[in-house]
């Protein structure tokens, strides 16, 4: 039953055996004041008790009572910390996965989808380890402890007679707890979609305006939350059918109890008090009749839970580095790609073809072509983000995957065509968490980029609030903000994916006169359509779907008269 949960309640032992020893003790001495009122009861019938003996009967009851309670003190600290740890260590195990995965992984799992995993899942699974225990145990081994001082203390037969309805109630409730697993994992796929589209739109809304598509997408939204609702309202009603039955079968015990029970007072067989005691311990034992629809419920939406997280902490890598990968040391290295080829995972369209590209340490690349011939898909080769032939790539003349991929990327700036900027400070994004960064390092990676005027005019400089996906700053500045993110890592090799085109002429002269001067012996790589921004590196490529159909310096490629020559006359007349 908890095999998807040992994992858990293997790593927290010591907190689950503590709380569960405060909870059997603190259940035990509660069993305590129901026996001591029916005996006071029979005490008071018979006139048998006198004041003082009252009064120690009461103080003694009082301290039971306070026993216990601090006994619930106890397991309700160890079973929260149990509870708050596995909430803590799940999450971090998917964020670490998230952060381990090549871009397959996010093409295969909706953002919105790994975004309730690890929001509304986890805390399924942390109500179960919390919670859930706790109902678990007050619906097994604490009804067990009242049925036994029931049968032992007062009656036997009573006992059997009045608990016999409740296994009825076991059985419908699990009943109703394998369809709560169903049409809660329904649900939550409901709630990925709804995510999905509030990011969406979150992130698009100026699209969405400009287009006039606000309608359209309300109307959109509307249907997922209906379908949404729908779905929780299919638990929902699971859930209320558990109520009644929690309700009717525990008065049924009741009934037979008062009913049994009045004719064995009859008979002499039981005492009035102890026919008290008895109804104190059935009402008790309403509480584990809830506990087990609570914790029945509990565990099935946590296994659906737990089996979505599972989808996620089972993908298997892309790829892993190599057992025996070193540490790429050379800051700067010669790069071969030796007959390169490369599909994306999604389809098997060659986007690379026999590419065969020799950039020696310190050289400058131009990759220029028109749009989709494949500039992107050659530069992320470097970077490994997508599964590919590790053995086509040479660095320093050993293969990729000689190399760990982290000590790899660790060497390269890298600028991607698409702006990730963090809703936090500028400062904040371009430091990026390396603490090894001071503000002389900020200061002059922002003069390099050629950000730092742009900045220092801002009302709160360094400071500055980027908004979500950088929605204060312009274009060129997110294009410089990225690149400052990239300089500041003071890197061997750079690359920049059609970093210039946001930036006007002036700007772009600025940024590589900068890199020239300051950055000796760097490799610069950069893909554009553009050609005045690669025309004086040393080499230029130009790709055709995703073929290189000429190379050479731009004297070179001039001399050969074919698409560099004629885009260099239509781009110089356009200028
Ligand atoms: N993640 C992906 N999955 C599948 N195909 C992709 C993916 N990314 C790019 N492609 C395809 O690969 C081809 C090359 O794309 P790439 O982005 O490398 O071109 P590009 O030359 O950089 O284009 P642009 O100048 O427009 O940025 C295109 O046909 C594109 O549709």
């Amino acid at each position: 039953m908890f095999k998807k949960f040992r994992w858990f309640i293997d790593y927290y032992k010591k907190e689950y055996i503590i709380a569960l020893t405060f909870l059997f003790l603190s259940d035990l001495v509660g069993l305590i004041p129901p026996y001591i009122t029916g005996k006071l009861t029979d005490l008071i019938f018979k006139g048998e008790i006198g004041f003082d003996r009252f009064i120690k009967i009461i103080l003694f009851t009082f301290f039971v009572v306070v026993v216990k309670y601090f006994f619930a003190m106890g397991w309700s600290y160890f079973i929260n910390r149990a509870s708050n740890e596995i909430e803590h260590e799940t999450r971090d195990k998917l964020i670490r996965k998230f952060l381990k995965q090549q871009l397959r992984f996010f093409e295969v799992n909706s953002t919105g989808s790994l975004m309730s995993k690890s929001t509304g899942d986890v805390y399924a699974l942390s109500d179960l380890a919390g919670p859930g225990t706790l109902s678990f145990f007050d619906s097994t081994v604490f009804p067990i402890c009242i049925v036994i001082m029931m049968a032992v203390a007062i009656d036997f037969k009573l006992t059997i007679v009045s608990i016999l309805p409740l296994p009825l109630l076991a059985i419908l409730c699990i009943k109703i707890g394998d369809k709560i697993y169903e049409k809660y994992f329904i649900a939550q796929k409901s709630f990925d979609n709804l995510n999905d589209q509030v990011l969406e739109d979150v992130e698009g809304v100026r699209i969405i305006r400009t287009f006039n598509q606000k309608e359209k997408r309300y109307e959109a939204f509307t249907e997922k939350g209906e379908k949404l609702r729908d779905d929780n309202m299919n638990v929902a009603k699971l859930e209320a059918l558990m109520a009644p039955l929690q309700r009717i079968i525990p008065a049924l015990t009741f009934i037979i109890a008062i009913s049994y029970g009045s004719y064995l007072i009859k008979i002499n067989e039981i005492s009035v008090g102890e026919l008290v005691s008895f109804t104190y311990y059935l009402n008790m034992l309403i509480w584990p009749m809830y506990a087990l629809g609570n914790f029945i419920n509990m565990k099935e939406q946590a296994e659906a839970s737990m089996d979505r997280i599972g989808e996620v902490l089972n993908y298997k890598e892309d790829y892993v580095d190599r057992e025996d990968a070193v540490d790429l040391k050379d800051e700067v290295f010669d790069i071969n790609f030796n007959s390169h080829s490369f599909s994306y995972p999604s389809n098997d369209i060659k986007r690379l073809k026999d590419i065969k590209l020799k950039i020696d340490a310190g050289r400058s690349v131009g990759i220029l072509g028109k749009t989709g011939s494949g500039k992107s898909s050659l530069i992320k080769q470097l970077l490994n983000l997508y599964k590919m032939d590790t053995s086509t790539i040479l660095l320093d003349n050993m293969p990729y995957d000689y190399y760990t991929t982290k000590s790899i990327r660790s060497k390269i700036g890298y600028v991607p065509q698409k702006y990730m900027i963090f809703s936090k400070t500028i400062r904040e994004n371009i430091i990026f968490g390396d603490k090894s960064k001071d503000e002389k390092d900020l200061e002059w990676a922002l003069t390099m980029a050629d950000f730092k005027k742009d900045v220092d005019e801002f009302t709160d400089g360094y400071e500055t609030l980027c908004g979500e996906q950088g929605i204060s700053l312009s274009g060129g500045q997110k294009a410089r903000l990225q690149l400052a993110r990239a300089l500041i890592k003071k890197p061997g090799i750079l690359i920049l994916d059609d970093t210039m085109s946001a930036l006007d002429s002036e700007t772009e002269k600025n940024i590589l006169t900068n890199l020239k001067e300051n950055f000796s012996g760097l490799t610069l790589l950069i893909a554009s359509h553009r050609i005045v921004q690669v025309k004086d590196l040393d080499y230029i490529i130009v790709l055709e779907d995703g073929k290189i159909v000429e190379e050479g310096d731009s004297d070179a490629l001039m001399a050969n008269k074919a698409w560099y020559y004629k885009q260099y006359q239509i781009q110089s007349m356009e200028e």
